[in-house]
């Protein structure tokens, strides 16, 4: 379990963490969202002793990180996948960190295994591509087989198979009770991977929730309704006291109603359907509308000038 109690962090006159409290749980993957510059990796290496709060607390498993006799057997961490020394081997890094933290040198193997680097085991780490770097520390942070794991961006350079792989690794890592705390701006596969979503903005929580609730409170869900008798299905949705607005794609959007009930009442008026379909909210839509206020780097849209 990871706690956070009222954390804060100042650089100059920039409060890049405000004031932030929350609890992330065991068993779960504990997914963390926010625009660019919302205080995702300063709130992380906070976590992780690498930048000293200006107030407030982190406690790992109910204690500071510099209080732990073996941390890296206690949380283990994907930060910087470059932050590796670059002329060693995959083995050899793993190796140095292993020694240094009292791990057994037969663990160096397994999670090299674990991550499929043991075809290239001994090459450089200076060759690796960027998805060879992300595996290596993802390796790095099971070496300890922790309780705790966090990844920042761990999916960043991966392939389709490499990204299936590591949202496998993390449920199943959630699965055997551990901590799992994640940060992506990759919508769709935070909505695959977390169950649940704790949201910054401007270094404020904007959210401590179970995705389903995310996206059920942020985020607008529908049926669409097309008929070639579309008055007429507007009429008899009216008169049935519901309200049907013409979508963008020209068919109807029908909001706080049942596809089944829908269907069932178009068929009582005996309107030809040539679709029904309920649309689900998704987690990006909800995510920009939570966050629409704190986002900073705005891009134009179109090119002209
Ligand atoms: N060492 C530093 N010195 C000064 N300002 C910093 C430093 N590190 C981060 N900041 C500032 O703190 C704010 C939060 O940055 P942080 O990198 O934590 O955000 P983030 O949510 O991880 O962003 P991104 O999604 O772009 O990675 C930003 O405004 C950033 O410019």
């Amino acid at each position: 379990m990871i706690e956070l109690e009222d954390l804060s962090k100042r650089y100059g006159d920039r409060l890049a963490v405000d004031h932030l409290s929350c609890t992330i749980r065991p068993g779960v993957v504990t997914g963390f969202l926010g625009p660019n510059g919302a205080g995702k990796s300063t709130t992380m290496r906070m976590m992780l002793d690498l930048d000293s709060p200006t107030g407030g607390t982190v406690r790992i498993d109910g204690k500071h990180y510099r209080q732990l006799h073996n941390p890296l057997r206690t949380v283990g961490a994907l930060l910087d996948a470059k932050a590796v020394h670059g002329g060693r081997s995959a083995w050899n890094h793993l190796l140095c960190l292993a020694r240094s933290n009292g791990i057994p040198r037969s663990r160096v193997g397994e999670v090299l295994d674990l991550v499929g680097l043991t075809p290239v085991a001994r090459k450089r780490a200076k060759g690796f591509s960027l998805g060879m770097g992300q595996r290596l520390g993802i390796a790095a942070a099971l070496l300890g087989d922790p309780r705790i794991l966090m990844f920042d961006e761990p999916v960043n350079g991966l392939d389709p198979e490499g990204i299936h792989w590591i949202r496998t690794l993390m449920k199943s890592l959630a699965g055997q009770g551990r901590t799992v705390f994640v940060s992506s701006h990759l919508m769709s596969e935070m909505a695959l991977t977390a169950d649940h979503l704790i949201v910054i903005g401007q270094g404020r929580l904007l959210a401590d929730t179970s995705m389903a609730d995310f996206i059920a409170r942020n985020a607008r869900s529908f049926v669409l309704m097309r008929s070639p008798e579309q008055e007429r299905l507007k009429d008899v949705l009216s008169g049935a006291g519901i309200t049907a607005v013409p979508g963008a794609s020209g068919a109807l959007e029908v909001s706080g109603e049942d596809a089944a009930h829908l269907g069932e009442l178009a068929a009582r008026h005996r309107i030809v359907l040539h679709e029904l379909s309920p649309q689900r909210a998704s987690l990006e839509e909800a995510f920009m509308r939570l966050t629409a206020g704190s986002v900073e780097y705005h891009a134009r849209t179109g090119t002209g000038g």
